[in-house]
């Protein structure tokens, strides 16, 4: 990899811009298929939003990190990388906190009145067959999406059910889980596409599936082989700041770095197109369109201990709990450490709630919450982080970008279409997978195939 310190000038084949996964899987997939590529990344480390780092004495993964069983692009890729995972350790009980503080043990499902579980098992077959009803690659194209594109999430779920508590867990799912906005902020069609991207609630919720496995070595190290491969290609501390485009060519303008190249791929997230300049202008209802989608708000919080001490005690590890600071909590032990490791989200208002509290009083608030499922000895970790993603200017939120109500149906068709020889690229604009590390992967296949053609016609 090279620091952009002096001015190079470069001609490529194919100029990439951001060193996540989505950028490059693409990179790769284009060199494999005999094609010269740059990639300009704006951060002095590759990886985007996953990113592993050794702190105070333990491993922490600060951004993705779980691998789920049937994300079957990143694991072809793990694969052929030669990356080994690891399991989650799930032995033991889950806790469920109840809304008046009683606190359950429990396994399989969850400890609420049999009634709400059937309430829950309605809820989810209405948004199943939804989903079931929709192209993942095309949400805009569902026969009702104007029309479901403007009911919110929680105005659906209020309209079908009066159970309040199997309400706010199928919403706590959809909503704190993954989009990490409020139910309000967006609509049914935004929760199929959510659904639809892991074909089936089950997929997307059971922490079985989807928080089946990790990466040995932190899933940072999956984006930095590539660029190791890459080499030279990869530029960091290379922000773009202009990106001009003719018919058949693009310059992009980095610090330090300016390459022209027959086509450009953009691999960041959208709320981030407009920090570049493109000259001439995108199209209109591209500028309209990019507007439209916004990062959700999530602090991971991790906490490592001497010891797992939640392990003897017989808890899994994981934990639920819609109104706790921390809503849901996890085992995040790493098999290499004698340290056991929490991990918890704070969602939404709760995360900007805490990032307001000074910092004791924060990290006091969030222990306190991972006290509030394993008792008093989470209150004193030997090690603590909370990932700030709102505040990294090359992303701005977590985990990743959606559309506000109305968005999807209205502006989603143009997002994975080519403006002249410029590609998008990134794991929020992407169909099965997305949001995840395996949409990322998905999305650079495609992009360098779809390149890949048009180099191969104009040679
Ligand atoms: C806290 C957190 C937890 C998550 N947990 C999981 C999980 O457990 N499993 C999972 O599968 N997914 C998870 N995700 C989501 C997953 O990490 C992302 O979907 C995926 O990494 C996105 O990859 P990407 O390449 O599309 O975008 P990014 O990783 O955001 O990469 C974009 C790159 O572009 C660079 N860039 C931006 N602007 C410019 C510019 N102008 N010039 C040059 N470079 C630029 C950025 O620095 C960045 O490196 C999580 C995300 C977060 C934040």
């Amino acid at each position: 990899m090279t620091p952009a310190s002096a001015p190079v000038e470069l001609d490529r084949d194919v100029v990439v811009i951001g060193a996540g996964i989505s950028g490059l899987v693409t990179a790769r997939r284009l060199v494999e298929a005999g094609h010269t590529v740059a990639v300009l990344e704006a951060r002095d480390r590759v990886g985007g939003r996953t990113w592993s780092q050794e702190i105070d004495g333990s491993f922490f993964e600060i951004g993705g990190q779980w691998v789920s069983s049937d994300q079957d692009a990143l694991k072809a890729l793990l694969a052929e990388l030669g990356k080994e995972t690891f399991p989650r350790y799930r032995d033991g009980n889950s806790v469920y906190v109840a809304r008046d503080g009683d606190r359950r043990e429990f396994r399989g499902a969850f400890p609420v009145a049999s009634s709400t579980l059937e309430e829950i098992d309605r809820l989810v077959a209405a948004l199943d067959a939804l989903a079931a009803e929709m192209d993942v690659d095309a949400p805009w194209a569902h026969p009702r999406a104007g029309e479901l594109d403007s009911i919110q999430f929680s105005s659906w779920l209020a309209s079908l059910s009066d159970d309040e508590e199997a309400r706010r867990i199928v919403d706590h799912y959809i909503a704190a889980g993954m989009l990490t906005k409020r139910s309000h902020t967006f609509s049914v069609l935004q929760a199929m596409l959510m659904v639809a991207s892991a074909e089936t609630f089950e997929n997307l919720i059971d922490e079985g599936i989807l928080l089946d496995a990790r990466v040995v070595g932190g899933m940072q190290s999956v984006s930095e082989q590539i660029a190791a491969e890459l080499g030279d290609a990869v530029f960091l501390g290379a922000p773009v700041r202009r990106l001009s485009w003719g018919p058949s060519s693009v310059v992009a303008l980095a610090d330090g770095v300016t390459v022209r190249a027959r086509f450009a791929v953009v691999a960041v997230p959208p709320p981030l197109y407009s920090r570049i300049s493109y000259e001439p202008a995108l199209p209109r209802l591209r500028q309209i369109a990019h507007q439209h989608q916004s990062m959700g708000l999530v602090i991971k919080a991790q906490a490592a201990y001497d010891r797992p001490f939640w392990r003897s005690a017989g808890l899994s590890g994981t934990g639920f709990a819609s109104h706790e600071v921390v809503c849901e909590v996890y085992d995040n032990t790493s098999p290499h450490e004698e340290r056991g490791m929490l991990v918890g989200f704070v969602v939404s208002e709760r995360a900007e709630e805490m990032w307001a509290l000074p910092a004791e009083d924060r990290k006091r608030a969030i222990l306190e919450s991972f006290a509030a499922y394993f008792g008093p000895e989470a209150l004193a970790p030997a090690a603590f982080l909370l990932a700030d993603w709102g505040s990294e200017e090359w992303t701005r939120g977590a985990y990743a970008s959606s559309y506000e109500l109305g968005g999807l149906s209205r502006w989603g068709h143009v997002q994975n279409e080519p403006v002249g020889p410029i590609y998008f690229a990134s794991s929020d604009i992407q169909g099965a997978g997305y949001m995840h590390v395996d949409g990322g992967v998905r999305i650079g296949d495609a992009t360098a195939t779809r390149i890949a053609e048009r180099l191969t016609a104009d040679a």
